[in-house]
């Protein structure tokens, strides 16, 4: 049955694991198997015992939730076929998986045995009119078990005791009580029931698919036009990329435009607008344009590996509450298999009478079916791969069900700020030379060569400034480098000793004008961080830079509040610059530390711990690994953070939308409320069916529905976790649930209606001599100044001095699609608000500062950016209305 697509995607597979182990001898393949047999635990040691023994088999992976099979084998001494042929002599019916097609395909319809199990049963059920017919009712149970006696006799020859075998037991005691009807009710419940909770699994772990989106496995190199293997392509390789082709590594464009659909990595549906030196990732979908890219990673390193990798070893690590729940479960059916076995046994030995000794057997029966803890043992893992495919979906990694229960525990919150609260996208307020010492272009040179070393956000906008200069900077001819962090970086160039950093590097570099280097609150700039450069001891230069907050930093944190969790600030920037940031986010900030190193940053983390409980870490830096550790649950933001906070924290947010923090704990909350509801339940039935049993009569089928029932009941109720939990509220602006709070939400709502109003009146807007005027989505307005109440009405401007953010007119379009009602441009800001799932919203405004940013001084464009739900991208900002 499985095509070419298969091997080609096992093999595939199978290189890229053998690849990274390094010890590839044979030809290591990893095959994926659709195994619907598997109900419970009790199969996972059956497939284990099946196939471990076998030579050649290296690892098993059992995945219940997605009823999934992972084997790890070497192909020359065993077959995938042989594996599925041993699976299915076991009654398993185990198929192995296309690659990127849907699971489970085969459980669409029930099986024959199904169907005629039901028609025998219906018809037996005439047995009234024609007595004969009651014996249908034991054919429709003989034809319904056949995959049942499979499973059965594998288990009992592995000496495993499984739910198949109770079943069985139950349907034989049936017969021998000469109740028909109930055998063959029992049969078709259980195997009905196994149908639809097939159906069930196949559609969660679909999603899973869906998540791991597939990267081609060849690709066309840029200067020949060859198309050569995936495994064949080394670092440094430049790649051709067409529009509509998956990107098929992780690399640097390094020729063309393009527009890139990166949702499957970050959760985002937004087109992000690539040029030159832009980063792209495996995975995500060239939409248009043709690129080139210089790829950075082997194709087994490249961040979706990474996460399939994750994502694989988080459904395999068990929760906490699923080691204590299987510890129980082990115990639980020997135990109740034992008293079963003693209600029958005892009263018969005691003498009891025919009639009394069928009661007792009928209770022993009830008793057996009520042995199989499968809700029970089910109720965590379903729930939990379901949130984690949720989590996935919305563009954060959770590295398994422990960090998932943590997250729920969370009691306090601790931001890093820049690259988290803030974009961490400085701007250069101001670079001067100090003394005579050495001129500026000299200073740019040594300045911009040194910080092309440091992957720190302001290192990124020295270089840009540098270069804006028309000074280019040669890293080559940096000699020595070392990173201070917390502090800044040294170099040594043209044989001169270079530091660059806050005042901290002051006195590392023992330099000359200490005394008067140190004091920035003297310079009259505020909320802006400083820095030094010192060469050879002497100070020479002098800059500041500024950062805003991200879209929604505000909203994110008076979320958690309402959620009864506090939030800190940890940065290493200075106590100005966080000041500066708390104010832009309107004083939600409940503790501010400044100055802080990394070792600063795990002391706090540990505090807020001993004092608060639970604590949440979110950064995004090098200096944030630790602390991210030391957290019970870190979260590293975006795509391209640094590495190490990536590998160090639990869950990895893929954007920048702080707004998926709050979302994140709110998962979390719901997974445990979940599993606690599937825990009670499927306890509660069992208590239910016995004392049903012991107080009234044992009803055998009532029992085996309320087994069956249970099971079907949690994958259902976890599967609604795969929802977006958010209630869909009314929104007013981008920063939807602010509207609740006084602070964020009265600037920004202020400023969107009476740009509605605006357009309403004016017709389309039109532009009043400002750039972009007339292009679709830009508004004019003169008279926002008047109209905006709030923040506008302080920082209202002449419409020539508003700055109109560049308007990708596909992403226009594509807003358009989505919401064709709307003529895009302000409007389009509650438009998309209502609609998106993501919430990715439009509208700009230049210099009109809202939620956020509602005191924000700044007057660059960027800075200015505001409702923007995008993610901190810049790229996809669209409209633009003035104030
Ligand atoms: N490459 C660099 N160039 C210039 N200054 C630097 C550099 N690296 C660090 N610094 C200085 O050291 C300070 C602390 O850096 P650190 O990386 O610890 O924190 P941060 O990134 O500013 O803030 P946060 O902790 O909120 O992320 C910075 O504010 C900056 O002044
Ligand atoms: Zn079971």
């Amino acid at each position: 049955m499985p095509g070419p697509a298969v091997e080609a995607a096992a093999r595939s597979g199978g290189d890229h694991h053998g690849g990274c182990c390094g010890k590839a001898a044979g030809k290591w393949e990893k095959t994926y198997l659709d195994v619907l047999g598997i109900c419970c635990t009790a199969e996972v040691a059956l497939v284990e015992r099946l196939l471990t023994p076998i030579q050649g088999v290296r690892a098993v992976t059992v995945v219940v939730p997605s009823r999934t099979v992972i084997v790890d084998h070497d192909t020359a001494a065993v077959s995938q076929f042989h594996i599925v042929k041993v699976l299915n002599k076991a009654g398993l019916e185990a198929s192995v998986r296309a690659y990127g097609s849907s699971a489970g395909a085969g459980g669409r319809w029930p099986s024959p045995f199904t169907v005629a199990c039901g028609a025998l049963l219906a018809l037996s059920l005439l047995a009234p009119l024609l007595p004969p017919l009651r014996w249908l009712a034991v054919a429709a149970a003989c034809v319904g078990s056949q995959p049942m006696l499979l499973r059965a006799f594998a288990a009992a020859g592995k000496l495993t005791l499984d739910i198949n075998i109770l079943m069985l037991i139950a349907v034989a005691g049936s017969v021998a009580l000469g109740s028909f009807t109930e055998a063959g009710a029992i049969v078709f419940l259980f195997t009905v029931a196994e149908w639809l909770e097939t159906l069930a699994c196949s559609k969660a772990s679909a999603g899973m698919l869906s998540l791991m989106s597939t990267v081609p496995k060849t690709v066309v190199l840029a200067e020949t036009g060859q198309v050569v293997g995936m495994g064949d392509v080394a670092v440094g390789t430049v790649v051709a990329v067409r529009a509509g082709d998956v990107v098929p590594v992780d690399g640097v464009v390094v020729g063309g435009h393009s527009e890139v659909d990166e949702s499957s990595l970050t959760g985002e549906s937004f087109p992000v607008p690539k040029q030159p030196q832009s980063e792209v990732w495996a995975g995500t979908i060239n939409l248009d344009g043709y690129i080139s890219v210089r790829t950075t990673a082997l194709a087994e390193n490249s961040t979706v590996a990474k996460m399939e990798r994750l994502v694989e070893e988080a459904q395999n690590s068990r929760s906490r509450t699923q080691r204590l729940i299987d510890s129980c479960a082990k115990h639980y059916t020997p135990a109740v298999v034992v008293l079963a076995a003693g209600v029958v046994l005892v009263p018969a030995l005691l003498g009891a009478r025919d009639l009394e000794l069928e009661h007792w057997f009928r209770l022993s029966l009830v008793l057996l079916v009520s042995a199989c803890p499968c809700a029970l043992v089910l109720s965590t893992p379903v729930a939990t791969f379901c949130a984690l495919l949720r989590a996935a979906r919305m563009g954060l990694l959770v590295k398994g069900g422990n960090v998932l229960e943590s997250l729920g525990e969370v009691r306090v919150a601790a931001f890093d700020k820049t690259g988290t609260i803030t974009r961490g996208e400085f701007s250069i307020k101001d670079f001067h030379v100090v003394g005579d010492k050495v001129e500026m272009n000299q200073l740019l040179y040594w300045v911009s060569s040194i910080e092309s070393k440091s992957s720190h956000p302001m290192a990124a906008a020295l270089v840009e400034y540098a270069q804006s200069k028309s000074v280019q900077p040669k890293p080559e001819n940096v000699t020595e480098t070392c990173i201070y962090h917390g502090e800044g970086i040294y170099g040594v160039m043209d044989g001169k000793q270079i530091y660059i950093g806050n005042e901290r590097i002051i006195a590392r570099s023992s330099c000359r004008h200490h005394q008067h280097a140190g004091h920035q609150e003297t310079d009259g700039l505020k909320g802006v961080s400083i820095g030094h450069v010192i060469c050879d001891g002497d100070l020479v230069g002098k800059f500041s830079l500024s950062d805003t907050c991200r879209t929604g930093a505000a909203e994110a944190i008076l979320q958690l509040r309402s959620m009864g969790i506090k939030s800190v600030m940890l940065t290493g920037d200075s106590a100005a610059a966080a000041k500066h940031a708390q104010e832009q986010l309107g004083g939600v900030l409940e503790e501010l530390h400044a100055g802080l190193l990394p070792e600063d940053k795990v002391r706090l983390v540990r505090g807020l711990q001993a004092r608060h409980g639970a604590t949440l870490m979110v950064g995004d830096g090098m200096n944030d690994a630790p602390a991210l550790a030391a957290a019970d649950v870190g979260v590293s933001m975006g795509l391209s953070g640094s590495a190490a906070a990536i590998e160090t924290s639990h869950a990895a947010l893929m954007s920048g939308d702080i707004l998926r923090v709050p979302k994140a704990v709110r998962l979390g909350r719901r997974a445990r409320r979940t599993i606690a509801v599937n825990v009670a339940s499927s306890v509660g039935a069992k208590a239910a069916v016995l004392a049903l049993a012991v107080a009234w009569r044992p009803v055998l089928w009532v029992a085996v529905l309320a087994d069956v029932g249970t099971c079907l009941l949690v994958v259902l109720h976890s599967m609604l976790l795969l929802r977006d939990g958010a209630a869909r509220r009314p929104r007013c602006c981008a920063s939807a649930t602010a509207c609740k709070s006084k602070q964020a939400s009265k600037p920004c709502c202020a400023t969107v209606k009476p740009v509605a109003t605006t357009r309403h009146r004016h017709g389309h807007g039109h532009g009043h001599g400002h750039a972009g005027a007339g292009k679709p989505g830009t508004l004019g307005g003169d008279k926002q100044g008047k109209d905006c109440h709030g923040c506008c009405q302080k920082e209202s401007k002449p419409p020539e001095d508003a700055v109109v953010i560049a308007i990708p007119g596909r992403a226009v379009e594509h807003r358009k699609e989505a919401f064709p009602h709307e003529n895009a441009g302000a409007g389009g800001c509650c438009a998309a608000a209502h609609g998106a799932e993501d919430e990715v919203c439009i509208v700009i405004s230049a210099r009109s500062p809202c939620c956020s940013t509602a005191r924000s001084r700044s007057g660059s464009p960027k800075d200015a950016l505001c409702c923007h739900g995008s993610g901190g991208k810049d790229g996809g900002a669209i409209s633009a209305l003035v104030c």
